[in-house]
């Protein structure tokens, strides 16, 4: 019963897309924060299948100053085992100390590590009480947008009594000696493109198909994409600050039980785009171009964009925590970063999306962070995992992280974060 072996059994509990399991993760941290005095833990059901795990070692100073949260997710996106190296539940470990499993960088590791450090702490330092409420949160379906999850939490009573003031939520690995913190997320759009035509015999050429107006569609779509993409590969922007458009699925044809009729055009064509929008786009800009450009009507071709998240927070800020001097958090989460012998590179916007963005909407200050350093980003991808030396390290930092912000004794109100920090 170590450190490394419980993360590992953590790992095995196959918390999958489709259908991941959310009661036997919940069951098996609640079992470990038993085993962690102090530490109080409440299963709350936001739907009647759905359940959220909230653990809190209470503050000694609470309520007169707000608590702090530790978030992570218990779900994962899926896996295909027959491309693995070693079974993606396994959570294998090599004689390198690499453990393989999905989910092993994406989150599972911060949410052990959140609760290995509360333990170290309390046996190195049995007198140390925090002064703050500290929050450790375990929320469902962040892979599928965390709407059943965070979204419908922070709707919830129990969410506003607990009066959070500052929230860590999950960060990315970096390939160097430094950790990355994110101080904004980027928001996706779904878009689905559809495109009808004329139909006829395979050998014809005529114009308006569906297949032809689709695919002038997509020669716009990739032209932007390409011009964004020439700004990032140019240097003068991160991936994460230009708005970025992939295509995820193309469908079309008429199917056969070999596969598709091949001599006949057909009379619908569509395809579905991942785009992510970085918080100081604009939206209004963007469903322009996409009425009337990439979906126009006179190319006879409609769209539906479904839009997982906002760019502006309820002051109508762009969804950004301060980096700077001005907010203490920031001032007191570094500071305890680099007592813990860490140092961490500029701060960037998020490429993909987290739960973060429910609490930035409602003002509270949040960072990205997963501590870590020296690792290939390997999240949603073949092979995930993450060195045992690696999550240990990271135990450290977070021990440092909890110890000081949980005595923090400042207080920072939210302003509107117009610019962009880049
Ligand atoms: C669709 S909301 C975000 C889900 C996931 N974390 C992602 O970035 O893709
Ligand atoms: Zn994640
Ligand atoms: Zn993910």
């Amino acid at each position: 019963d170590t450190p490394i072996s419980r993360f590992q059994n953590y790992l095995r509990i196959n918390t999958a897309h489709p259908n991941p399991n959310y009661t036997s993760p919940i069951t098996y941290l609640i079992n470990f924060a038993n085993s962690i005095p102090n530490l109080h833990s409440k299963v709350l059901h936001l739907t009647p299948t759905i359940p959220l795990l909230l653990l809190t070692w209470p503050g000694t100073s609470t309520p007169s100053l707000p608590s702090i949260l530790f978030n992570s997710h218990l779900d994962s996106v899926p896996a295909e085992p027959e491309k693995w190296t070693h079974p993606p539940f396994s959570a294998h470990k090599t004689s390198d100390g690499r453990i393989f499993a999905r989910g092993a960088q994406d989150d599972k590791c911060i949410g052990m590590q959140y609760l290995e450090a509360i333990k170290t702490i309390q046996s190195k330092d049995p007198d140390f009480k925090p002064l703050r409420n500290v929050h450790i949160l375990y929320v469902p379906e962040e892979e599928v947008g965390g709407f059943d999850g965070m979204g419908k939490f922070v709707e919830t009573k129990e969410f506003k009594e607990l009066n959070v003031g500052f929230v860590m939520d999950e960060g990315q690995a970096s390939t160097n000696d430094e950790f990355r913190v994110f101080y904004a997320d980027r928001t996706p759009w779904h878009m689905v493109i559809k495109a009808v035509g004329t139909p006829g015999h395979g050998s014809r050429l005529y114009d308006n198909t569906a297949m032809e107006n689709l695919m002038k569609s997509i020669e716009v779509i990739t032209k932007f994409r390409e011009s964004k993409f020439d700004i990032v590969k140019a240097g003068l922007a991160a991936n994460s600050e230009v708005i970025s458009v992939n295509p995820v699925f193309l469908k079309a044809g008429i199917p056969s039980p070999t596969g598709f009729v091949m001599n006949m055009q057909p009379s619908e064509a569509e395809a579905g785009f991942d785009i992510r929008m970085p918080p100081t786009a604009d939206p209004q800009l963007m469903r322009k171009i996409i009425e009337e450009q990439w979906a126009p009507a006179w190319r006879n071709m409609t769209y539906e964009i479904t839009e997982k998240g906002f760019l502006r927070d309820n002051m109508g800020c762009p969804l950004m925590t301060l980096t700077s001097d001005s907010n203490p958090w920031w001032s007191v989460f570094n500071e305890a970063v680099t007592r813990a012998g860490g140092k961490l590179s500029k701060p960037e916007i998020l490429a993909s999306t987290t739960d973060a963005r429910f609490m930035r909407r409602l003002g509270i200050p949040t960072f990205g962070f997963s501590p870590m350093k020296n690792t290939p980003i390997l999240l949603h991808d073949h092979n995930e995992f993450l060195k045992d030396t690696v999550y240990l390290e990271g135990i450290k930092v977070y021990e440092s992280i909890i110890k000081s912000l949980s005595s923090f004794e400042g207080s920072y109100e939210h302003r509107c974060n117009a610019v962009s920090q880049q």
